[in-house]
C-alpha cells in the first residue's frame, strides 16, 4: 500500500462563470520513503493535487487514499492533515506572533510536540537562525519562505507536500533548501511541485501534470528535466 494513492481522479472547480476541470483522470501512488516531483504548467493543477490529498478539495470522480485512508469526511481529514507538513504558495504564519511563536502554535494545533534542539538545528541549516524571534512581515520575501519551511518540518510530519519549496529564493538560498530536503530523501516521503529544474536532485520520480491530465503513464515518468522540462530522449 502506498503512502498515497490515487485512481483515476477528476476534480471539479465551480465559479460563477462557469466549472474548471482541473484534474481529469490522475493515477499515481507515492511509496514509503519516495520523492515524487510534479511538474507542469501555471494552472495545470499541480497544487489541486495537494489540496485533495489533505482533504481540503473533493474529487468528483476517483478515490484517493492517504496513509491508507479516504480524506472524505471532516474527521479522517483532520487526522490526515495532522501528519503532513504542507507548504503552501502563500504561506500560513500568524503576523501578530513571531516564527518562533508561530512554530509552537502550528504544532500545538496539530497535536504534536516540538523538539527545540532540533528546530534550533533545522534554523540553523535553513539560515534562519536569526529571524526566530522576528515577526513574518519583518522578513524578506526569501527569509519567510524559509521560516514557513522550518515550521512545516518542525513537529516531524510523515509525509510532506511543498509547494514550490524554492519559489522567492535566489540561487544561494535555493540550494540551501534543496540540501536540506535532500536530508529527508528517502526517510519522509514527499510529493514536491515546482518549475525548478534543480529540485530533480532531491526527486525519485517526476509527474508531469499537463491540463489535468498525466502526460506520461505512471512508472514511466522521465528522471531528469532540462530547462525545466522533461529531456527529450526521456519523453
Ligand atoms: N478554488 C478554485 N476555484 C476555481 N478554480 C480554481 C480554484 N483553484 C484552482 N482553480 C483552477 O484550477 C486549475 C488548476 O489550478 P492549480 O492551482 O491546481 O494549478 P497549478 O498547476 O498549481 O498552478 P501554478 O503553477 O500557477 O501554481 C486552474 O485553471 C485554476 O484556475
Amino acid at each position: 500500500m502506498g503512502v498515497v494513492e490515487f485512481e483515476d481522479v477528476f476534480v471539479k472547480y465551480e465559479t460563477y462563470t462557469g466549472s474548471v476541470l482541473a484534474l481529469r483522470g490522475i493515477t499515481f501512488s507515492l511509496g514509503e520513503g519516495e520523492t515524487i516531483l510534479v511538474v507542469g504548467p501555471s494552472g495545470s493543477g499541480k497544487t489541486t493535487l495537494l489540496r485533495v490529498i489533505l482533504g481540503l478539495v473533493q474529487p468528483m470522480h476517483g478515490t484517493v487514499r492517504v496513509f491508507g485512508m479516504e480524506p472524505r469526511d471532516g474527521k479522517t481529514g483532520l487526522e490526515i492533515r495532522r501528519r503532513i507538513g504542507y507548504l503552501t504558495q502563500e504561506g500560513k504564519m500568524i503576523p501578530e506572533l513571531t516564527v518562533w511563536e508561530n512554530i509552537i502554535f502550528y504544532a500545538k494545533g496539530r497535536g504534536r510536540k516540538v523538539d527545540e534542539n532540533r528546530v534550533r538545528e533545522l534554523a540553523r541549516e535553513l539560515n534562519v537562525e536569526a529571524v526566530l524571534n522576528k515577526h513574518p512581515n519583518q522578513l524578506s520575501g526569501g527569509e519567510l519562505k524559509r521560516a514557513e519551511l522550518l515550521m512545516v518540518l518542525s513537529d516531524e510530519p510523515e509525509l510532506l507536500l511543498l509547494d514550490e519549496p524554492t519559489s522567492m529564493l535566489d540561487a544561494e538560498n535555493s540550494k540551501v533548501v534543496i540540501d536540506l530536503l535532500s536530508t529527508f530523501k528517502g526517510s519522509v516521503p514527499m510529493i514536491v511541485t515546482s518549475h525548478d529544474p534543480r529540485l530533480v536532485e532531491v526527486s525519485n520520480r517526476i509527474l508531469e501534470v499537463t491540463g489535468g491530465v498525466v502526460r506520461k503513464p505512471e512508472g514511466t515518468a522521465p528522471l531528469s528535466l532540462k530547462d525545466g522540462r522533461p529531456k527529450e530522449d526521456d519523453a
